[in-house]
């Protein structure tokens, strides 16, 4: 498949979200990556259900809600009934994840389970083949605008090794510091769909960024 690009609107200009969602929409982008933070699993509050019912608003791209939150069971038919078309949970704030990827998938949601930068690919060894998407954390969650963990490379290719013999349809996305000088190796490596916050949204023509993540080809920018 074409690898997916996901703006994260964390990154976006909040006094003028609208104008940036617009962006967003005349771009070549395939998602909105929308995160959401508790102040709880991570030291940072983002925004709730009014914002991105707003998003949804204006937004015509599916949205990509990444759940930072503690027990995100509470919230998973509020943020179905929010828009959400991809919901992500942390494996590390869930302990009945088998019972949580059920849920989302029941709200007609693909399901998708994300894993912090210390967490090892081989603890999903018994859930890949039955989540939709695997998140890598290239950054430890909570801000945007942090360095790229270089160590992420090599998670994303022991992944897709998994992946080939589990669930050959799964979704990789990466998440955190992605730029031009990782994404082709990050392509290269197995990832498909990019998430990129401040790399789009500080540039002066965010659109030609979106523009450039999309037309890459693996491995030649970057290795
Ligand atoms: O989930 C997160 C941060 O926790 C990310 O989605 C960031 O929003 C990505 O931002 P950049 O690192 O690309 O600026």
């Amino acid at each position: 498949m074409n690898h997916l690009i996901a703006p994260s609107v964390l990154a976006a200009d909040f006094a003028n979200l609208q104008r940036d969602i617009t962006m967003v929409n005349e771009s070549e982008a395939d998602w909105f990556h929308i995160d959401i933070m508790d102040g709880v699993f991570v030291p940072n509050i983002s925004f709730g259900f009014p914002v991105l019912e707003a998003i949804r608003k204006y937004a015509g791209k599916p949205l990509d809600v990444h759940l930072m939150i503690t027990d995100p069971d509470r919230y998973l038919e509020a943020f179905a009934k929010a828009g959400a078309s991809v919901i992500t949970v942390h494996y590390e704030a869930c302990p009945h994840l088998h019972r949580t990827i059920a849920a989302i998938k029941d709200l007609g949601c693909k399901a998708g389970v994300a894993l912090n930068p210390h967490t090892p690919v081989h603890l999903l060894e018994d859930i890949i083949q039955d989540v939709d998407l695997v998140l890598i954390m290239s950054v430890n969650p909570g801000f945007g605008g942090q360095k790229f963990i270089q160590r992420t490379f090599e998670k994303i290719r022991t992944l897709k090794l998994m992946a080939a013999e589990r669930n050959n349809s799964l979704l990789v996305e990466v998440d955190g510091g992605v730029n031009l000088s990782n994404a082709g190796k990050l392509l290269s490596c197995g990832a498909n769909v990019l998430v990129a916050g401040n790399f789009v949204f500080t540039a002066n023509d965010p659109k030609s960024v979106i523009s450039d993540l999309k037309n890459l080809t693996p491995g030649l920018i970057g290795v």
